[in-house]
């Protein structure tokens, strides 16, 4: 069934797993990762970024949120397992109420890239509205590395733990995404891939809330191998491993951010099929091979992530 966020996070931080919040734009990526949830038994967060609810409203905000909303819960509503629908990145107060008015049980209010005096002053106004319609707040402190918030941040700003407890007190957001050292995309580390497990524990020590990865694609080498064996170029593709991630579940994270691989099986799926299939032109088959690849996709990190089984 439709599901608030909010329940299935105190779930995963009550049972020490980490939940997937996986990325979406289109039907496409949304019944993939219905799918995947009911064959794993599993809990799934879906979240939409601004961009993706202009994208889906073709221009309109809102009515991208309206119609990503619907099918949502359509679709969840349809099966046995929880599946809740989270606006990713929110950043603009518009956006954020065209998705609380259009029925998504979280929203993030990205603040991060200000001063922490005006991260606490906006999220607390987000927080003041979103929870009197009955919605949980995502906020993040510190600043992944790469493109975050439309500024290049040259390195990234870890979370200071302390700073940390004082922000979720004067803000009572419900989840919080401290900066660890991940950052978007499919090119991650410079050199070896680490985050700093230490700087979690205290957080969650410090806050006792849900917290959230961002940037936790794997970038599992096995799709852009085969993405590129149909020619993409994704040379110097690199994401956190596994045991990384399972280690920062370990030490408190329960919802992991999860889009740059859902891509890359999309493409790879995409790819493959047309290659494969030159006299193909139906959409519903070569979207249909690059959908269960997401599938696939999906499935290997509930698996991964302990929620397989959890629903
Ligand atoms: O943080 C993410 C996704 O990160 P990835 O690019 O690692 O999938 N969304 O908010
Ligand atoms: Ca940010
Ligand atoms: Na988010
Ligand atoms: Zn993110």
């Amino acid at each position: 069934p439709y599901a608030k966020t909010k329940d299935i996070l105190s779930k995963a931080h009550n049972e020490g797993y980490g939940v997937g919040a996986f990325n979406v734009n289109d039907l496409e990526f949304i019944q993939a990762i219905v799918k995947a949830a009911v064959m794993e038994n599993s809990p799934a967060i879906i979240e939409a970024s601004e961009g993706a609810l202009k994208y889906a409203g073709d221009g309109d905000v809102e009515k991208g949120a309206f119609i990503l909303a619907d099918m949502v819960r359509r679709y969840a509503d349809a099966v046995s397992v929880p599946i809740s629908l989270h606006l990713d990145h929110g950043h603009d107060l518009k956006h954020i109420m065209a998705a609380i008015k259009a029925g998504f049980t979280s929203v993030m209010i990205d603040a991060s890239d200000k001063p922490l005096e005006e991260n606490i002053r906006i999220t607390r106004q987000i927080v003041e509205v979103a929870h009197a319609a009955g919605v949980a707040v995502e906020a993040e402190l510190g600043r992944l590395m790469g493109i975050e918030d439309n500024v290049a941040s040259a390195e990234s700003v870890l979370v200071d733990p302390d700073e940390a407890k004082r922000f979720v007190t004067e803000t009572q957001v419900d989840f919080l995404a401290p900066a660890v050292g991940t950052s978007h995309g499919a090119f991650k580390f410079k050199g070896e891939a680490k985050i700093d497990y230490e700087r979690i524990s205290k957080v969650k020590e410090l806050t006792q809330l849900p917290l959230v990865l961002h940037g936790a694609s794997g970038v599992p080498a096995q799709w852009v191998e085969l993405a590129e064996k149909y020619g993409a170029d994704l040379s110097g593709a690199k994401g956190v491993p596994d045991e990384v991630l399972q280690e920062a579940v370990k030490r408190g994270i329960n919802k992991v951010n999860t889009d740059t691989d859902l891509r890359i099986a999309f493409l790879a799926g995409l790819r493959k099929h047309l290659a494969e299939n030159p006299k193909e032109f139906d959409p519903r088959k070569y979207f249909g091979e690059a959908k269960d690849f997401v599938t696939e996709v999906v499935r290997d990190r509930m698996k991964m992530l302990g929620s397989s089984g959890k629903a």
